[in-house]
């Protein structure tokens, strides 16, 4: 279940009229978001919608075009040492150190981070316990270059969160993963939010993992915000409709409706033992996030932004 969004004065990210253009292309027409602490927010959006020039916007590797943005509280393009330290990242593609061991990697990484250290916040992780929740352990004394993709990705969570961040970007954390590496990465960004209180921003294409690991979901798509809410409210906002498909005798039937329950209580009373069959498919929320993109990609530019809804 998704938790209850903290108050609004919590805000790790704040981004108003974020625009950004690669030459005379305008990717990024106007992106108003928030994030609070503490929160799983995922960003989702068709290939190309901007996704991450967002995301290297707010980790201050990217400068905009124009607009408001305050990330831990500062503007990330003009942030210090300490500010990078409370930020973690994970890109969607780490390529250096290929001689090096994942511990090694760590270990070096590791030392950069240990002058942020702070009472509450002892920094960095230790590398024998990073190595063993990413997963990493059996690997940890080979070199990089001879890892698989997936083990080269859990190498870049593992680089990513180091440095205990407060708040986390991750680009695609899982493509590559086998499914008990998913797993395996849920478990740790449930941990990572709910014990270590970290606030985090991914990107994924996988509906699944958004709507198991998101407290609120962001669609980009046209330049901009087109919904905001959770992953609940979403599905009831925009595929509102269930589909009905039923059987009597050898006729088979289907109906979209609002109402299941009312619609369902229609059919028995009309068919009574007639019906052989009976099926109920709620909308999900990859019904949802087809619905909206194909809206916008097929141009309805003028449709409105969805309300927030948590
Ligand atoms: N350095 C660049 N120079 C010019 N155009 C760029 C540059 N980086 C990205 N773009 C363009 O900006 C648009 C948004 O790219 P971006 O990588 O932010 O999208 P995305 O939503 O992350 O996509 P994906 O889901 O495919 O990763 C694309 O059309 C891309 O071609």
């Amino acid at each position: 279940m998704p938790r209850p969004a903290p108050p609004s004065d919590d805000r790790v990210i704040e981004v108003r009229g974020l625009r950004m253009s690669y030459g005379s292309t305008e990717v990024l027409t106007g992106v108003d978001l928030t994030v609070s602490a503490g929160e799983v927010v995922c960003l989702l959006g068709p290939n190309g919608a901007g996704k991450t020039t967002t995301i290297e916007v707010l980790e201050g590797f990217r400068l905009p075009s124009a607009g408001h943005v305050r990330v831990l509280g500062a503007d990330p393009a003009r942030a210090d040492d300490a500010w990078r330290a409370r930020v973690g990242v994970v890109l969607q593609s780490w390529r250096d150190h290929a001689r090096w061991t994942p511990r090694r990697l760590l270990e070096q990484l590791g030392g950069y981070y240990a002058p942020y250290a702070t009472a509450e916040r002892p920094r960095p992780y230790d590398v024998d316990w990073l190595l063993d929740v990413v997963g990493m352990t059996e690997f940890a004394d080979r070199r990089i270059g001879t890892l698989s993709g997936g083990q080269r990705r859990r190498l870049d969570v593992a680089v990513g969160i180091i440095g205990r961040p407060e708040l986390l970007f991750l680009d695609e954390p899982t493509a590559g993963f086998d499914p008990q590496a998913r797993r395996d990465f849920h478990d740790l960004v449930h941990r990572l939010s709910d014990l270590e209180g970290t606030s985090i921003l991914l990107t994924t294409h996988d509906l699944a993992e958004a709507e198991r690991l998101a407290d609120r979901i962001l669609v980009l798509a046209d330049g901009r915000i087109v919904a905001d809410g959770s992953p609940d409210a979403l599905t009831r906002q925009v595929a509102g409709t269930s589909e009905v498909r039923w059987a009597c005798g050898r006729e088979r039937f289907v109906h979209g409706t609002d109402d299941v329950v009312a619609f369902v209580r229609g059919l028995f009373e009309q068919h009574g033992d007639a019906l052989t069959d009976l099926e109920v498919r709620h909308a999900s929320l990859e019904d949802t996030y087809l619905a909206m993109v194909q809206r916008f990609e097929a141009g309805a530019r003028s449709a409105p932004a969805l309300e927030v809804t948590r």
